[in-house]
Formats: structure tokens, sequence, C-alpha cells
């Protein structure tokens, strides 16, 4: 599903460059479950951005479903996006003054699907997250876990083939942190390829492999 072939990726400014990825393989069957970790500043968010198309890398090669994701026109990188991707954040990122049906009908808004199949698919997802009862409720009058369940329906309402979710329980204590990875595993138990990046010891075991990065380079099992 995913294939990474030495992949650098440097932060420039007019007078300096960050060399954040120096070199990454990775490849990434579908279906698999798998998290990575790694400390502050190793790149993981700056790898899960590549791999959700969000940004761009300098060398090397991505394949996403056997198709090479380099200079892509806008249009394009956000058919790939679309179509393959879809993205949880630590901050949930949701629309305060949209309710939570309305929030996860969102990106079928987008895509001009009619307002009637978009409100039975949100509600498919909200009810797969365990809230159907708090359709109509606003993101300030849920909690965060509540939240980041929204924010994993909106995921997950376009059907993409990839999910990938970074620091998806950063924000939330031990108790909903383990309820939302137990989510995540539900979902990945239901063929899809999950992603997850974290630097928690208890949230990564929780997924099948686990992958670390160090200062931009993966490390091999021998070295973890
Ligand atoms: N847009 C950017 N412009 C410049 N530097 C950046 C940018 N994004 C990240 N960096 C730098 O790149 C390095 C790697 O950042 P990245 O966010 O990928 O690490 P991380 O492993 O996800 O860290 P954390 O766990 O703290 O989120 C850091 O030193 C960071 O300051």
């Amino acid at each position: 599903m995913i294939k990474l072939r030495d992949i650098h990726k440097a932060y420039k400014t007019e007078f300096t460059s960050l060399q954040v990825l120096k070199g990454i393989d990775l490849d990434i069957q579908e279906g698999e479950f798998a998290s990575i970790m790694g400390s502050s500043g190793s790149g993981k968010s700056t790898l899960l951005n590549i791999l959700g198309i969000l940004d761009e890398y300098d060398s090397g090669e991505y394949h996403l479903a056997g198709q090479l994701m380099k200079d892509l026109s806008e249009k394009q990188a956000a058919y790939y996006r679309n179509q393959f991707i879809g993205f949880v954040f630590q901050s949930f990122n949701l629309l305060n003054f949209k309710t939570a049906v309305e929030n996860v009908s969102l990106p079928l808004y987008y895509r001009k699907v009619d307002r009637k199949l978009r409100h039975e698919k949100a509600m498919h997802y909200l009810e797969m997250v365990g809230l159907k009862d708090w359709a109509g409720h606003l993101p300030t009058q849920l909690s965060g876990g509540q939240q980041q369940r929204v924010a994993i329906a909106r995921s997950m309402v376009t059907e993409p083939k990839v999910l990938l979710a970074d620091e998806p329980t950063g924000a939330l204590d031990t108790k909903t942190s383990h309820e939302v990875m137990g989510l995540f595993q539900k979902i990945n138990e239901q063929g899809k390829t999950v992603l997850i990046v974290t630097h928690e010891q208890d949230i990564a075991k929780v997924t099948e492999r686990i992958i670390e990065i160090q200062d931009g380079v993966i490390l091999t099992p021998q070295q973890v």
C-alpha cells in the first residue's frame, strides 16, 4: 500500500536548511495496524504529512497503491488524498459551530454528495464510533474523547484505504486514549490500513507493528 525509498526532506528558509528526513525506507502492507514512534523532533509528523500528501519531499520515492507521488499538481494531490487517505489530528480540528453530524458529513459536502446520502453516511459512521445519540451536539458540548471520535468518524466517511493519525491521543487522558485506540483497532479489523504517530510506548503497543524513527531515519528491528 505504501512504499518509501530513500525519502529526504529539509525545511529551508533563505539562510538555513534543516534536514529532517535523512533517507527513509518503509513498506506498509494493506491492512496493517502500525505506529511510528520517536522522540520529539525526530521527524514523525513530517513523515506522516508526506504520507498524507499534505507536504512534499525533496528526493527519494513514495509509492501509494502503486502510484508514484511526486511533482503532483494541486488537483492531483487532492485527488489522491481524497481517494486514499483519512487524517486524524491531535487537536481534533472540528468546526465548533457545526454539530457532530454536520462535521462528519462535511467531507461529503465537498464531494458534492447529496444532502440525504451525506446525512445517512455521517450517521452510519457516528454510530460506528458510538456517538449516534450525540449527533446534534456541538463539539464544545462533547468531551475530548467524544470529539476525537467525531473526528475519526469524519476521517472514515469518505471510506479511505489508509487512516493516518498524528498523536491522536495526545490531548486525552489514559483511559480515553485506550478507548480511542480500541476504535482504531476496530477500524483496522474492518480492513483499513491504520498508521498512528505517537511518542507514548503504551499507545504504540496497541498496534501490531512499531516503527521507530530516530533523527530522521528508521531504525531496523536490530537497532530497536
Ligand atoms: N514547517 C516547518 N518549518 C520549519 N521547520 C519545521 C517545520 N515543521 C517541522 N519543523 C522542524 O522539523 C523537525 C521535525 O519536526 P516534526 O514535527 O516532524 O517532528 P516530530 O517527531 O513529529 O516531533 P513532535 O513529537 O514534537 O511533534 C523539528 O526540529 C521541527 O522544528
